[in-house]
C-alpha cells in the first residue's frame, strides 16, 4: 500500500493525503516524495488549490516518522533528512497557488509545520494540535517555526514553540493558528472553506500568492530555513534528544 494518495479534481483541486493512519501519518521518505509530486501537479497553469490531509479520523500527521528517523544519530545524518524536508516544505509554502492543510485529526511537530507551510489551515473541532519538538529537546528543523513567525503574531508564535505542548482547536484559533473550525466530515468542511475561493479565477489567485512570496523571497526566508536546519541537526545529535525518542519507542 501507497504512503500516499493523489488526487486532481476537475475543478482544479489536487488532494495530497498521507495514507499512514495506522502510524498517525507520520512522514516518511515515501510520503516526502509524494509531496514533492504533489506539489509540482499544484504548480500547473490550470491547479487551483492544493489541499493536504491524514487518512483516517485520528490523526492529521504525527510529524516526522520517529521509527525510521531514529536511526539517524550525528548531525550530518539529521541534517540530509531535515534539509530535505525543509526544501519541500518550502517549496509548499512558495507555491503559486493557495494551498490548505485539512486538519483531519491531531497534528504534532512536524505534521504542524507540514500545516503551517500551508496559506490555511482548516481543522475538525475536537482536534488538538502543537510544536511539541520541544519535548524532544529539538527545535523545529522542517523550516517550521521560520514559517509560523510569517503566519501568525510573534508573541502567538513564540508561545507555541517554547511551550511545546498541544492546544485544544479553540485555543489554536485564538492563537491565530486555525482559520476555520468545522464539525462532521473533512470534506464539507472544506467544500464550505474553499466554495467562494473556487468561483475566482486562477489568475487572481497566483497573482495575490506572488506578493507574498515576494515579500518572504526579500525577507530571505530560504536563508532562515537552512540556519533553523543547522541549528536542529546540533540538537538532534546530543543524547538528550535520542533518551527522549527512546521513551516514545519503547513505551509500551
Ligand atoms: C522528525 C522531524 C521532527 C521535526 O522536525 O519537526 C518531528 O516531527 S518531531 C515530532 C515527532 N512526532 C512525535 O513525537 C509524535 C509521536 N506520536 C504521538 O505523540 C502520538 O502517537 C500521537 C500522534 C499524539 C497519537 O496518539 P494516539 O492516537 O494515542 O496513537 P498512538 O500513540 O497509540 O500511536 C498509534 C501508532 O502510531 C505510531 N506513531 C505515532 N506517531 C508516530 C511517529 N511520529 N513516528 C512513528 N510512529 C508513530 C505509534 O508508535 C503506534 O504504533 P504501534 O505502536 O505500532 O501501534
Amino acid at each position: 500500500m501507497s504512503s500516499y494518495i493523489i488526487n486532481e479534481s476537475k475543478d482544479g483541486v489536487i488532494q495530497f493525503t498521507i495514507n499512514r493512519a495506522e502510524k498517525r501519518n507520520a512522514v516518511n521518505y515515501e510520503v516526502m516524495e509524494g509531496l514533492q509530486k504533489a506539489i509540482q501537479l499544484a504548480n500547473k497553469p490550470e491547479s487551483k488549490l492544493l489541499v493536504i490531509t491524514g487518512a483516517g479520523n485520528e490523526a492529521f500527521c504525527s510529524g516526522g516518522d520517529l521509527s525510521v528517523f531514529h536511526s539517524l544519530r550525528t548531525e550530518e545524518q539529521a541534517y540530509g533528512m531535515l534539509s530535505k524536508m525543509a526544501g519541500i516544505l518550502y517549496d509548499l509554502m512558495m507555491l503559486k497557488t493557495p494551498s490548505v492543510a485539512l486538519m483531519n485529526g491531531t497534528a504534532v511537530g512536524g505534521g504542524c509545520e507540514l500545516a503551517t507551510a500551508c496559506d490555511f489551515r482548516i481543522a475538525r473541532k475536537g482536534i488538538k494540535a502543537g510544536f511539541i519538538q520541544g519535548k524532544l529537546v529539538i527545535t523545529t528543523g522542517w523550516g517550521g517555526g521560520s514559517f509560523l513567525f510569517e503566519k501568525i503574531a510573534y508573541p502567538n508564535a513564540l508561545k507555541m514553540l517554547t511551550e511545546a505542548k498541544t492546544y485544544p482547536v479553540d485555543e489554536l484559533s485564538q492563537l491565530g493558528f486555525i482559520n476555520y473550525i468545522f464539525e462532521g466530515e473533512p470534506e464539507e468542511g472544506l467544500a464550505n472553506f474553499i466554495k467562494n475561493m473556487l468561483a475566482i479565477d486562477g489568475d487572481v489567485h497566483k497573482a495575490y500568492k506572488e506578493m507574498a512570496t515576494r515579500k518572504w523571497e526579500g525577507q530571505n526566508l530560504r536563508g532562515r530555513i537552512e540556519e533553523e536546519v543547522r541549528r536542529c541537526s546540533v540538537l538532534w545529535e546530543n543524547e538528550k534528544h535520542h533518551k527522549q525518542v527512546d521513551l516514545f519507542i519503547n513505551r509500551k
